[in-house]
């Protein structure tokens, strides 16, 4: 009998790969951020990406950081996590598990806990010390919501298309 491979990638490397490969689809120039929301039995459920809502052109929107409100992306953008979230008709959302590739903010943590999901595993927290990721750890702390920093193994992966 032959040995099966030994360098296949592990659970969190195949979830954090999809949120990521999930994040390469946003069209934000500054940004990308991908989510892959999994059962506790390591189904994929569901995935999202920062984006414009349905019908709103991303190429008629505002995709720039800064001046009036009405004129930059912030009041318009949908978040990859709401997306993953509201991207899923299967039901309950209960116990499972986000990747997500960015620290989820304030509106997004709320969402989650709402939703039921009880571990968020993240790999950047670029906005750690902003007041909205603070809330995040706050509420998810008072929630007892799990969130834990994916451990990046350093495996390329090399996908021709
Ligand atoms: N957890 C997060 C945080 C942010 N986003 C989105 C919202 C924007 O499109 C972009 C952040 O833009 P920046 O201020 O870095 O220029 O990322 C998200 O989807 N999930
Ligand atoms: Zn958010």
């Amino acid at each position: 009998m032959s040995d099966k491979r030994k360098d296949y990638i592990s659970w969190d490397e195949y979830f954090m790969g999809v949120a990521m490969l999930s994040g390469m689809r946003s069209k934000d120039p500054n940004t990308q951020v991908g989510a892959c929301i999994v059962s506790k039995d390591n189904k994929i459920l569901s995935m999202g990406y920062n984006g414009l809502p349905r019908g709103c052109s991303d190429d008629e929107f505002p995709w720039c950081r800064e001046g009036d409100p009405l004129d930059n992306k912030y009041i318009y953008t949908a978040h990859s996590e709401l997306n993953a979230i509201l991207n899923y008709r299967g039901g309950s959302l209960e116990n499972a598990k986000i990747y997500v590739t960015l620290f989820p903010c304030n509106e997004c943590a709320k969402a989650i806990i709402q939703a039921g999901i009880t571990t968020v595993v993240y790999d950047d927290d670029k906005y750690a010390t902003s007041a909205s990721v603070i809330a995040s750890k706050r509420m998810f702390d008072a929630a007892g919501v799990r969130y834990y920093r994916y451990q990046r193994t350093g495996r390329k992966i090399e996908i021709t298309l």
